[in-house]
């Protein structure tokens, strides 16, 4: 089974706006409140994709009743667990002439709810992965994702880092299967700029020696890069289309690659099948439905890079 954890889960506002000022009232031409979060985004994704996947996580408030709510009008397997105070966050995302976003807080959580987000992990096994992505609520240390790898990765449940900063990196130490940061994020997190592919490929390699295995790095309109655990590198290009919301482009290819690893296993074709899910919700309303990512596939141009 695919186990995906969202901590900080979101209702994500949607607007679409005509010519944004941030100076003037503006008024919406087109507004949805989705649920979301990146974990979240991922389930949904691979329910697309008919994989089997249950999504973990904390909810708060009548915000957090309206994301379970919406989770279970989509038929997603959902175990969140409801804490008593403060609210699940909504996040503002605006599509005008450009994209921007204001990404909530979210409730504080302590440690018992920690207590029992891990008395849930503990029931994970061997065949079993984990997604654990997007920011934490305020309240849990910033070790709580280096925590949860190093009680799962020993029992040989299979992790996935989609996450920023320290929160990512404090996780390396112990082997994801797959880590996926974006071109800004990598930067971020190594301190210098990548302005190329052969930059890249040295800021992937720097994240395997540091202990992830598959580093996919994900460079919106621009593609992908992939480092493989043994040691294979691959670009791939993105499809061309009209860019129609990306919000969860970048949880969408992790669902991909997922879908495509469970698949059969062959790294190549999970490598497309991520860069095509992730353009196919790119272009989509909200996150793209199987035939709208299959019917990107042939578009995609995957090309070995020497290492
Ligand atoms: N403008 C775009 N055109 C085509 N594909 C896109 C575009 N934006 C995103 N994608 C696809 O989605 C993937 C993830 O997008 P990206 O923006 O890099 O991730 P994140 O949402 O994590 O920041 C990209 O690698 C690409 O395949
Ligand atoms: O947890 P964070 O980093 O604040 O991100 C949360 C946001 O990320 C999303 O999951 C979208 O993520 P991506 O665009 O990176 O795929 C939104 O649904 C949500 O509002």
């Amino acid at each position: 089974m695919i186990y995906t954890l969202t901590c900080n889960p979101s209702l994500d506002y949607i607007m679409k706006v005509h010519d944004f000022s941030p100076t003037a009232v503006n008024r919406t031409a087109d507004a949805n409140l989705i649920a979301g979060g990146k974990g979240i985004n991922v389930a949904v994704m691979l329910s697309h994709f008919d994989v089997p996947v249950t999504a973990l996580g904390f909810v708060a408030g009548f915000t957090g009743d309206e994301i379970m709510r919406q989770l279970r009008q989509w038929g997603c397997t959902e175990d969140f667990i409801r804490v008593e105070d403060g609210l699940s966050r909504i996040n503002v995302k605006v599509k005008s002439d450009a994209e921007f976003e204001i990404n909530g807080a979210g409730p504080r959580l302590n440690a018992t709810d920690v207590d029992r987000l891990f008395a849930q992990l503990d029931t994970l096994t061997a065949d079993d992965y984990l997604v654990v992505s997007g920011s934490i609520p305020a309240g849990l240390p910033v070790t709580l994702y280096s925590d949860i790898l190093s009680r799962l990765t020993p029992r040989g449940v299979r992790c996935i880092v989609d996450a920023t900063g320290s929160l990512l990196n404090e996780t390396l130490p112990h082997r994801p299967l797959l880590v996926k940061p974006n071109h800004h994020e990598l930067e971020e997190l190594l301190d210098r700029p990548l302005p190329d592919i052969a930059h890249l490929l040295d800021g992937a390699k720097e994240l395997q020696q540091r202990g992830a295995r598959h580093v996919l790095i994900s460079r919106a309109g621009d593609g992908a890069l992939l480092l493989t655990d043994d040691g294979r590198a691959y670009t791939a290009s993105a499809p061309h289309g009209i860019v129609r919301n990306s919000v969860g482009a970048g949880d969408s290819m992790v669902a991909g690659f997922l879908a495509g690893l469970r698949n059969d296993g062959d790294i190549e074709s999970a490598f497309r099948l991520a860069v095509a899910a992730g353009s196919a919700s790119a272009f989509d309303d909200w996150l793209a439905p199987k035939d709208a990512v299959c019917r990107l596939l042939t578009q995609i141009e995957i090309s070995t890079v020497a290492l």
